[in-house]
């Protein structure tokens, strides 16, 4: 095998709840993260020259160290001696630095690319344990679907299947670091958390409507605080036919959660022509 072609899909959080600071400055998170639809495509192609090459479709994306997707090649060819070069053609759809993971999945799927092209034998557990090394939500990324993700992202837990869905996703024109987020939570104000074993007892009985009666993500008060936007986006969901609509990770993108699909497509057309957000996509839950 001389390459191989993945696909690196996107999560949301149905709730995201932080439970404390650590004193290595990272936080201890409860959330329920969902797999979408909505994906990056990697090929991953061995070359002769022993270099590193990424080519994308984003102008401003770096392809070199900074990349998450270089920094896991660069790691594995050294940890496993690979003298052969690697060639990436990293084709984003998934909007960056939009608290959808995309980053995040690239470097997940890259592992697991690698792990076939070049037959280096890793575990799920290895490929997640380098993952964290990297980011905290690589090793969800790795697993996928619905889980319970704990710890600072590397304590996982599978959920139930979660209902079929439409999700509709919407990024306003802004860009938000999750680093920052993270740095400006204030715990002692959090008056209102997320239901956490509402949403996975919800999970369990297959009931869209208690889920997303239930879901929260306690770091809108820092995002939204600052981009009120993204309010008005969910206050607009739910006002054009989401029975559910929240911010995921650290924002800025929301999404809304629909049973019905003509339901959903009619959303996503509003909020493109009225302007409402930069990156509106319509896409479904994935369950692996
Ligand atoms: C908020 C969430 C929710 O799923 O997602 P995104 O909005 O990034 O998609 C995650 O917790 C983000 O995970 P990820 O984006 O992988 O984080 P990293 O790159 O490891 O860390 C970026 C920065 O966020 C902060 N950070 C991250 C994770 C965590 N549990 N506590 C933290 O305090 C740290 O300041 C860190 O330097
Ligand atoms: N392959 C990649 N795709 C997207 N962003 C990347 C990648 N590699 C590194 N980055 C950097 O990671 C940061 C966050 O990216 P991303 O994972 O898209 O967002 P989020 O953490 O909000 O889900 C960005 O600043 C981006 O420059």
């Amino acid at each position: 095998m001389y390459r191989i072609n993945i696909k690196a899909r996107a999560k949301i959080n149905i709730s995201l709840d932080v439970i404390g600071k650590r004193e290595d400055g990272y936080h201890d998170v409860k959330m329920i993260m969902q797999t979408i639809n909505l994906y990056d495509k990697i090929n991953i192609k061995k070359i002769r020259k022993d270099e590193i090459k990424i080519q994308t479709n984003l102008s401003f994306l770096p392809v070199d160290e900074r990349n998450l997707v270089y920094k896991v090649i660069k790691y594995l060819k050294e940890k496993y001696k690979i003298k052969t070069g690697v060639f990436v053609d990293l084709y984003k759809v998934i909007p960056v630095a939009a608290g959808l993971a995309g980053g995040s999945s690239d470097a997940a799927a890259t592992l697991v690319g690698m792990n076939k092209l070049f037959n280096l034998r890793m575990s799920m557990n290895e490929m997640m344990e380098i993952g964290t090394m990297f980011g905290a939500d690589i090793p969800y990324c790795l697993l996928r679907g619905t889980a319970l993700s704990e710890g600072i992202g590397e304590k996982l837990t599978s959920l139930g299947r979660f209902p079929d869905a439409y999700v509709v996703i919407a990024k306003p024109g802004i860009n938000v670091s999750t680093g920052f987020v993270y740095g400006n939570l204030d715990l002692s104000s959090i008056d209102v958390r997320p239901d956490t074993d509402k949403i996975i007892e919800g999970i369990d009985k297959g009931d869209l409507h208690q889920i997303c009666n239930n879901m929260g993500n306690i770091l809108e008060t820092v995002t939204i605080k600052k981009y009120p936007v993204i309010n008005e986006i969910k206050d607009y969901m739910m006002e054009n036919g989401a029975i559910g609509s929240l911010m995921t990770g650290s924002g800025p993108s929301v999404f809304g959660i629909l049973e019905d699909k003509h339901k959903a497509y009619n959303l996503a057309h509003k909020l493109k022509v009225n302007n409402i957000a930069k990156f509106v996509y319509t896409t479904t839950i994935f369950n692996s």
